[in-house]
C-alpha cells in the first residue's frame, strides 16, 4: 500500500464581488477581492493497484459522478493521457454546499495538486490553473493558493493582501444555485470597472456583492441573517452568490461573541482570513 497523503481545502470569501457585464457566451465578467478561510474540507489520497478514481463517503442526495473531486481526477487523467495508477479518495466534508464558500471548487483544486504531486507529472501551476478553469471559475484561484483579485470571468488572477482579519460566518439554512442567480433578469450587471489597488481590502461601504439585492429577494432566509447580522455588528456581506454572509472582526473573540448570541435555526463558524492558502503551506512542509 502507498502512504495516504492528507490535505486541506480551505473555504475562501469574496470579500466584496462586482459585475460589470456579460460575455456572449452567458459568462459574466467579475470584479472580486478573494481571501481564503482556516476552515474546509479534508482529504485523503492514496494511490492503488487499479486505474480508476475511487471516492468516499457518498455525499448525501448527490451523484458521485458529478463531484468535483472526481472530475477534477478525471480531467487530469485524461490531460496527462495514461494515468499511471488508480487512486482511492476520502472526502471529509466540512464547507456547506451551494453557500458561496467555493467548496467545491477548493475541493477540486487540491485534487489536481495531490495528484500532481503523487503522479510526479511536475505539471506547471498555470498548467494545473487553466484545467481547473474547465471545471469552474473559482478553481484557479485555489490552485495558486495567494488571496487575490480576480477579474475576467474569475481567472485574471492578481495576487492581493487584504488584512488577515477575523470573521464570523452565518450559514442561513438554504442552498442558493449559482446559475439561476447568473441568469436571472433582475440581476444588476453594470457595476463600473474599478482599478485594482495593492493595499484596498474591499473594506468600505463603497464596495459591495452585487447578487445580494437578488438573492435577499429569492431567499428571505438570508435577507433576515443579513438584517440580524448588521443590527448585530454594522458590517455584513454575502459571499459569492450566497447563502453564507459574513462580517469581519479584529478579534476571535468578538466574533465568537456575536455567533453566541445568533438566532436559532442558523448555524454558524469563526475563522481567520488567510492570505496564504493552508493547502500551498502542508505541501510545502511535505517536500
Ligand atoms: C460567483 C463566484 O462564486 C465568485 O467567486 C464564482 O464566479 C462562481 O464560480 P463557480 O461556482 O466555480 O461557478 P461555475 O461552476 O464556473 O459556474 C456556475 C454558473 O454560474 C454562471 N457564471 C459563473 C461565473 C461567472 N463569472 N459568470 C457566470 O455567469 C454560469 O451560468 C455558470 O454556469
Ligand atoms: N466536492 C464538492 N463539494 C461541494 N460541491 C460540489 C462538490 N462537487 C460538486 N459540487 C457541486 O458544485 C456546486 C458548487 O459548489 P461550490 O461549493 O464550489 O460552490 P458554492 O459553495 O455555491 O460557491 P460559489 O457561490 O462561490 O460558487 C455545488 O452546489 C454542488 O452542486
Amino acid at each position: 500500500m502507498s502512504p495516504m497523503l492528507t490535505l486541506p481545502a480551505p473555504a475562501k470569501l469574496n470579500l466584496f464581488l462586482h459585475i460589470t457585464g456579460r460575455r456572449d457566451d452567458g459568462y459574466h465578467t467579475l470584479q472580486t477581492l478573494f481571501q481564503f478561510l482556516d476552515f474546509g474540507d479534508s482529504l485523503s489520497f492514496q494511490l492503488d493497484s487499479g486505474t480508476g478514481v475511487r471516492l468516499s463517503p457518498d455525499l448525501p442526495g448527490f451523484d458521485p459522478a458529478e463531484n468535483l473531486v472526481v472530475k477534477a481526477a478525471n480531467k487530469l487523467r485524461s490531460y496527462i493521457g495514461s494515468p499511471p495508477t488508480g487512486v482511492t479518495i476520502h472526502l471529509d466534508k466540512r464547507i456547506p454546499m451551494g453557500g458561496g464558500l467555493g467548496g467545491g471548487s477548493s475541493d477540486a483544486a487540491t485534487t489536481l495538486l495531490a495528484l500532481n504531486r503523487l503522479w510526479g507529472l511536475d505539471l506547471h501551476t498555470d498548467e494545473l490553473a487553466s484545467v481547473g478553469l474547465e471545471l469552474g471559475a473559482d478553481v484557479p484561484v485555489f490552485v495558486r493558493g495567494h488571496a487575490a483579485w480576480a477579474e475576467g470571468i474569475g481567472e485574471q488572477i492578481t495576487p492581493a493582501s487584504p488584512v488577515e482579519d477575523w470573521y464570523l460566518v452565518l450559514i442561513p439554512p438554504c442552498t442558493v444555485n449559482t446559475a439561476q442567480i447568473f441568469r436571472h433578469e433582475r440581476l444588476t450587471r453594470n457595476s463600473k470597472p474599478i482599478r485594482i489597488a495593492p493595499a484596498f481590502d474591499g473594506n468600505h461601504s463603497d464596495y459591495r456583492n452585487d447578487c445580494e439585492a437578488l438573492v435577499c429577494e429569492l431567499y428571505p432566509a438570508v435577507e433576515q441573517a443579513l438584517q440580524w447580522l448588521r443590527s448585530e455588528c454594522g458590517n455584513a456581506r454575502l459571499t459569492g452568490t450566497g447563502a453564507c454572509i459574513f462580517s469581519r472582526f479584529p478579534t476571535e473573540s468578538g466574533a465568537l461573541a456575536v455567533l453566541r448570541n445568533r438566532p436559532s435555526g442558523i448555524k454558524g463558524f469563526v475563522a481567520k482570513g488567510l492570505n496564504s492558502s493552508p493547502l500551498h503551506n502542508r505541501l510545502t512542509e511535505l517536500l
